[in-house]
């Protein structure tokens, strides 16, 4: 017997590079021994030094997918993450209002390399529009920044804008993330009642393509196995930093995060791929 599969459903764009977006997620599902689903938003052309190109899909495709999912194999989470056009929000939120399961929203806006994923009158939409929804919402800085309407330069800050992320925004939770605040990389969760600080080293590293994708979906998959808010972002930041640290020097600009099960308890492939 199978027991209960936990499936997981990420609603993003592309990264034929594999390191962020649907692909990241997909992989995360799977090291999280989660059923991994996907519905693609837009098809994005880039790699670990950019993005040169997107394609939007339809509303109506959009919608074929969404239904073509969620008719067939119920996920137990779903997350969001590159959502570029407001008539996309609208599309999802409708379909995620009618589910009764944890939404993590990523609010992803530019990308690492400074590329812009969403139109500029999306960012008001995500607010109105999906933010009422989530269970958790996971900013990194410049995100909060524009959720907010304020500047965030220190922890009091990012304590400050996980409130107004829940208490004025209508958020369940939020994680405000300290990867472009200096010093240790310490995330904020505010929960509607306490705040939590997840805290870690910062890697001295230029390989991070992907860790907001990734944090994400990790924190869905532990929702879509019933962990708490708390709980599944405590694994979410445990499985990021290791992500993180095993990172991968691939391509030629900020390689992709990387996990790979048991990577760290055996140590790292030699030339030929090998395990030892
Ligand atoms: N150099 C680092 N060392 C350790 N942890 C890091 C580092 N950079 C980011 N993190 C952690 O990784 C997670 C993702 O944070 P970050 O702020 O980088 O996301 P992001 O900007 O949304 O990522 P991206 O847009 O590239 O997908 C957070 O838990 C953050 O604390
Ligand atoms: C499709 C996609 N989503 C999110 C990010 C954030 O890094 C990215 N680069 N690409």
């Amino acid at each position: 017997m199978m027991g209960s599969v936990k499936s997981a459903l990420t609603i993003a764009g592309t990264d034929p590079s594999g390191g962020a977006g649907i692909q990241a997620d997909l992989k995360t599902f799977q090291e999280r021994q989660v059923y991994g689903m996907s519905v693609i938003t837009s098809v994005v052309a880039q790699n670990t030094l950019g993005v040169q190109d997107v394609k939007h899909l339809s509303i109506d495709f959009i919608e074929k997918q969404m239904d073509a999912v969620l008719e067939d194999i119920f996920p137990q989470a779903i997350k969001t993450g590159m959502i570029a056009t407001v008539e996309m929000m609208q599309l999802i939120a409708t379909k995620i209002a009618k589910t009764n399961i944890p939404y993590v929203i990523d609010p992803v806006m530019v990308a690492k390399s400074g590329d812009s994923l969403m139109e500029d009158q999306s960012r008001k939409a995500i607010r109105d529009v999906l933010i009422p929804l989530a269970t958790v919402v996971t900013p990194n800085v410049p995100e909060a920044e524009i959720l907010v309407g304020f500047d965030i330069k220190n922890q009091q800050d990012a304590k400050k804008a996980a409130k107004v992320i829940v208490d004025d925004l209508g958020a369940q939770s939020a994680v405000v993330k300290g990867g472009h605040l200096p010093g240790e990389a310490v995330d904020i969760l505010y929960d509607g009642n306490d705040y939590y600080y997840f805290k870690n080293v910062r890697f001295d590293t230029k390989h991070t393509h992907g860790t907001g994708c990734t944090f994400s979906a990790a924190i869905t998959a532990e929702l879509a196995k019933g962990k708490s808010i708390k709980e599944a972002v405590e694994l979410g930041k445990a499985y990021i930093t290791d992500a993180i640290k095993f990172s991968l020097e691939l391509g030629q600009g900020n390689g992709p995060t990387n996990h790979w099960g048991g990577y760290r308890l055996k140590g790292l492939p030699n030339q030929e791929g090998e395990i030892k």
